[in-house]
């Protein structure tokens, strides 16, 4: 089996067969993930309601299948969050970076997902999204607000037993930066087994 896991991650990191990775999106309320979830199923960029029933999604970039939860954002769906965490091959995180009233509770929700010992080993995929919009901050300042000082790089690294992180500006509504995110985490992740259900407590 071993032997067979080596070949298959091979021929995945070739890019010659796809990987499969179960990857939860979080943000807080509004940071645009149902709308990147539907922009990656249906190309179309919407409004949305806030979602309020959690739904299970696929969507494929490059050759890494996708599989992951739109949980919503409101407090009570928040407190849900960590029972997904054993089943993540790595987390994104979405960050609206033109809404700077809510970068200090974004960092105190990212700061809780990276301080969580389930997750220490996960890659963090973080957008800061709605970079189209006039008000929105650029990468560097960003990251001094969520206290991101020093992250991975954006290309191909080795594992260097660190857990890697990288932020990537993103507008899902120009369809822009969160392919290459997706790419980079692919790196990382790519598993034949994984159990796609929430834990029951
Ligand atoms: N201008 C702009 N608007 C965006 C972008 N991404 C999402 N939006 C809008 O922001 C609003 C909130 O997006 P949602 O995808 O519903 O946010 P969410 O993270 O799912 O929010 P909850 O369901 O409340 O957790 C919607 O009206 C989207 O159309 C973007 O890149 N640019
Ligand atoms: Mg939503």
């Amino acid at each position: 089996m071993f032997v067979i896991d080596q070949f298959w991650w091979v021929l995945a990191q070739l890019g010659l067969v796809n990987k499969n990775a179960m990857i939860p999106v979080f943000g807080l309320n509004g940071s645009g993930v149902t709308a990147l979830f539907h922009m990656l199923k249906t190309q179309r960029f919407v409004s949305l309601q806030p979602t309020l029933m959690p739904t299970w999604e696929n969507f494929t970039v490059g050759n890494l299948n996708i599989s992951t939860f739109d949980l919503g954002s409101t407090v009570m769906a928040r407190r849900r969050w960590p029972d997904y965490f054993h089943v993540a091959n790595a987390i994104a995180f979405l960050v609206d970076s033109a809404n700077s009233e809510w970068f200090p509770e974004s960092k105190a929700e990212l700061d809780a997902l990276l301080a969580n010992e389930e997750l220490s080993n996960v890659p963090f995929l973080i957008f800061g999204n709605k970079i189209d919009l006039p008000g929105a901050v650029g990468e560097t300042e960003l990251k001094h607000h969520l206290g991101l000082s020093q992250t991975t790089g954006k290309g191909k690294n080795h594992h260097q037993g660190i857990r890697p992180i990288e932020i990537f500006m993103c507008s899902v509504k120009e369809r822009q930066g969160y392919e290459e995110g997706f790419r980079w985490v692919s790196q990382y992740v790519g598993y034949i087994h994984f159990s796609p259900f929430p834990r029951i407590s």
